[in-house]
């Protein structure tokens, strides 16, 4: 504790650190003393104190900022502690009588007012350990503060809470007269420390070493530990090892009496032989078989190999695991003779009587979260069944396989041939069901099928199974969902960094790019093909609140039109009249969400070399389609209401798109679409990915359908409602979306804004100019001076040049006087506590110590900060 420490995580740098560093504190902990002082008033009427683990020196500081002048200050720590004016101090351990005697010799016969502890053994991972070394130093301070406070004095301390706190606290208060225990603001809330506060020593002329000896002071708490009878905290901890043992617990409880070790083996005959069983289970690490006896119960058949490897190492096992050991253990002990196996002896009746309440507890427990999650894996299965079910159809559809007429028929294929569940459609379904036809129905889809196939003995077994086989899967999910969300809990609760990440994460799921949505104006219903200026300039008229004119999309729409023409014939390909007409089939009573979203998805590049197999025509995917045909798609991709144009030889015609085809897009987007919108418009475009896109809308180089249509993929479709977190987590982390974007167009603007970077800063190229400035009109005016030297008559031609090489030299300088130079020394080695000039240093110089540099900064600051303050 001594070194001064790494200053990790953030938040070890708070207001009372930096507090600590303006004024000149080697350590925040000197705020601690500060707010205790404040409120018990101990320091000012102080003529003399001891502060004992006092390194760095924060509290000595306070002692002697607080402290009447010439009072007497010690300090003592284990590592030296850098000189602190009118401070004495010394390294040593204060558990030792070097120690006292130090602190004997530096006092004489004064007596102290003030003995203050803050010591701290290095905390390090062994958290047990360390509180209990901390009580012990509190009671070496205790034993050192008694032999030097005079009657009356306060003697301040740091303990932590533990399961020591309460006996010290009996001490304290028999040796002082008011014992207080407080935690000063600037003692982090995350630290178990505490302070107490003992006023009014009462100086008794004998006190009991008991009083001091920490083998006596914390022996009830051993003692407990050890018997592990009553029923006190340590023995329920070790009962709730076993019975629970996936909670870990701290073991506040202490170590047991000299024994100071982690790892604890024992023969495993204690345990067969032990009447309390559990509290070995609970207290040991490995049970080891080493005597002839215990070696014949390792040959025994009842000791398996589960058996044996459970006793090798105890802290990982389950519930399950003891349980089996207990079991083997009575097992054993009937096979010993040891127990009856009518009449149980007491102790094991105990254990079983134990075993047995938690048993009911957790039974019942886990029978109430096995209906829990076969409820909610049910209806996440419904759920997710209703949606394939919806995508299929669509699909479909689009590939011509069916339409709403054909819909019917399947559902009676179905109910005739009992077709596999590709054609099976829950509406469908129930409208048999309602005519009571689904009796005849073979599907085997869907939970309502189990009720109706109870009438079937035959099916009913096999379903049966199934439901048994889904109970378990729904069960493995429900437990890796609750496993997953454990995990994330433990994950928070040990790194604040997953924290930060995760919300990191939250927020960037909104503020990823992933090409652009929706137009701002929601109601517009007009799907333009293109992008462009023109599109940016719509957008800009509207966020600059001009009323947006209702005719200004089809007006674009005319606009854009050439622009689309534009593409060379050859690229696009002969022209294919029947692709646009076979849109969709003859729908009367179309699902048109569903078609609109199926045509885009449709409309990706991958169906376009499919060409006529697949006939889906669309006006994204068309590589190879006339222009015609585009414009044709532009009309009925816009709302879909081309029915003039649709040549008539066809089967089929466009239809109308209801108004509310938007449901099939994710609607629960919309906020996020709206906040994009306001941060585009708030910020810009402000990524290199965003800038590469906007630019080639505006080049005309991309549509806004194109990279639309670039956003969908197969899984586009799917909800992702009841899915399991770790799925969805997982897939956030590694699915996304490709930017149909090059890599060197990225590149290019990326070299761009560095190179803008790259320039300097206004404000450094404004200095140089004016450097450059202020130079040119010194030149200029040694010039002219130069030139009026060289008019005058009255010097000689000799005195006339050096004149105007003066001035010229002046002239060519850099304006600036060359600043002395000081020599700065260091006050330490030879230079340690000198006063006067250093040997062998001439001219000017400036005795500096380590200090200095922070003091002097955080001077300034302070300084700068009141100026701040004054103006303000
Ligand atoms: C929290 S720091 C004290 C900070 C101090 N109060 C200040 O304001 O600068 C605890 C100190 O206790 C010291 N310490 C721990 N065990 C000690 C021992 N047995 N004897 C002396 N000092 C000890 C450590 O070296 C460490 O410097």
């Amino acid at each position: 504790m001594g070194k001064a420490q790494k200053k990790t995580g953030k938040g070890r740098l708070d207001k009372y650190y930096k507090l600590a560093k303006e004024q000149g504190y080697r350590a925040r902990s000197a705020f601690k003393l500060i707010q205790l002082n404040k409120k018990y008033s101990f320091l000012e009427s102080a003529r003399c104190c001891i502060d004992l683990c006092a390194a760095p020196g924060g509290w000595l500081q306070v002692a002697s900022k607080y402290m009447p002048q010439n009072s007497v200050i010690v300090g003592v720590d284990l590592v030296p502690i850098k000189p602190i004016p009118r401070v004495v101090t010394f390294a040593s351990d204060i558990t030792t009588t070097q120690c006292r005697n130090l602190i004997r010799n530096e006092l004489k016969d004064w007596r102290a007012d003030v003995v203050l502890h803050d010591g701290a053994p290095n905390v390090g991972t062994a958290w047990i350990q360390d509180a209990y070394s901390q009580s012990e130093l509190v009671l070496m301070s205790l034993k050192l503060a008694v032999d030097f406070l005079v009657k009356g004095g306060t003697f301040v301390t740091k303990v932590f809470r533990s399961a020591d706190y309460n006996n010290l606290i009996w001490v304290f208060n028999q040796l002082f007269g008011k014992v207080e225990a407080t935690k000063p603001p600037s003692s982090r809330n995350v630290s178990a420390e505490i302070f107490v506060v003992c006023r009014d020593f009462l100086a008794p002329k004998h006190i009991d070493p008991k009083f001091l000896d920490p083998k006596h002071v914390f022996k009830d708490l051993a003692a407990n530990t050890a018997s592990g009878t009553d029923k006190g905290s340590s023995a329920q901890n070790i009962q709730a090892n076993v019975f629970q043992p996936e909670k870990k617990r701290r073991k506040r409880d202490g170590y047991e009496d000299g024994d100071y070790t982690l790892f604890k083996s024992v023969p495993i005959a204690e345990f067969v032989r032990a009447p309390d069983p559990i509290t070995v289970l609970g207290t040991v690490n490995k049970m080891t078989f080493v005597t002839e006896e215990e070696k014949e119960w390792y040959a025994l058949d009842i000791t398996t190999g589960d058996i044996k490897a459970n006793c090798d190492d105890l802290k990982v096992l389950g519930k399950g695991d003891f349980k089996a050991l207990l079991k083997w253990r009575l097992a054993l002990r009937e096979e010993l003779g040891l127990d009856n196996k009518t009449k149980d002896t007491e102790d094991a009746t105990e254990t079983v009587e134990i075993v047995e309440e938690v048993d009911e507890d957790q039974q019942i427990q886990e029978e109430l979260e096995r209906l829990n999650a076969e409820a909610a894996a049910r209806t996440k299965r419904e759920r997710r069944r209703a949606n394939e079910v919806k995508t299929r159809t669509i699909q479909r559809m689009q590939l011509q396989m069916t339409a709403p007429l054909d819909i019917g028929l399947e559902q009676h294929d179905a109910s005739l041939g009992g077709q596999d569940d590709f054609f099976d459609l829950g509406g469908a379904e129930t409208g048999l069901r309602k005519r009571g036809g689904l009796a005849a129905l073979g599907d085997d889809d869907g939970e309502s099928d189990e009720e109706d196939a109870a009438s079937d003995n035959e099916s009913e077994s096999v379903l049966d199974s199934d439901e048994e086989r889904q109970r378990k899967v729904d069960g493995l999910e429900a437990e890796m969902d609750g496993l997953y969300d454990s995990y994330r809990e433990r994950m928070r609760e040990r790194d604040a960094k997953f924290k930060v990440k995760e919300s990191r994460e939250k927020n960037a799921e909104r503020e990823e790019w992933r090409g652009i949505k929706e137009p701002i104006d929601v109601d517009s219903d007009s799907e333009e093909e293109e992008g462009g200026w023109d599109k940016m300039e719509v957008a800009k008229e509207r966020s600059g609140d001009t009323s947006s004119d209702d005719d200004s999309d089809s007006e674009d729409e005319e606009d854009e039109k050439p622009a689309t023409r534009k593409r060379p014939r050859t690229e696009t390909g002969p022209a294919k009249p029947s692709k646009r007409a076979k849109l969709v089939t003859d729908l009367r009573e179309p699902k048109q969400p569903a078609s609109q979203a199926a045509k885009v998805w449709f409309s990706q590049d991958l169906f376009a070399s499919m060409g006529d197999s697949l006939d889906v025509g669309d006006d994204a995917s068309d590589a190879d389609m006339s222009v015609d045909d585009e414009e044709a798609a532009e009309d009925s991709d816009a709302n879909w209401e081309d029915t003039a144009d649709a040549p008539d030889d066809d089967d089929f015609e466009i239809v109308k798109a209801v108004e509310d085809d938007v449901d099939m897009w994710d609607v629960a987007n919309e906020d996020e679409d709206q906040l994009k919108q306001e941060k585009i418009k708030k910020h810009g475009l402000i990524t290199a990915e965003a800038v590469t896109l906007a630019q080639q809308l505006v080049n005309r180089q991309k549509t806004k359908t194109q990279l639309i249509n670039d956003g969908f993929n197969r899984y586009s479709l799917n909800s992702k409602d009841g899915l399991p977190d770790w799925f969805l987590d997982e897939e956030a982390k590694f699915y996304k979306p490709n930017l149909p974007i090059t890599k060197e167009a990225v590149a290019a603007l990326r070299a761009k804004q560095r190179a803008l970077d790259a320039r300097p800063i206004k404000k450094v190229a404004e200095a140089k100019a004016r450097k450059k400035f202020k130079a040119a009109q010194r030149l200029e005016k040694a010039m002219k001076k130069a030139e009026g030297v060289n008019a005058t008559s009255d010097m000689s031609e000799r005195e006339k040049a050096q004149q105007i090489e003066k001035v010229m030299r002046k002239g060519l300088s850099s304006g600036q006087k060359a600043k002395k130079e000081i020599k700065v020394v260091v006050a330490k080695g030879a230079h340690k506590g000198l006063k006067g000039r250093p040997k062998g240093v001439k001219g000017r110089y400036t005795m500096v110590d380590s200090r200095m540099k922070k003091e002097v900064r955080a001077k300034k600051r302070v300084e700068k900060a009141n100026k701040k303050r004054k103006r303000s």
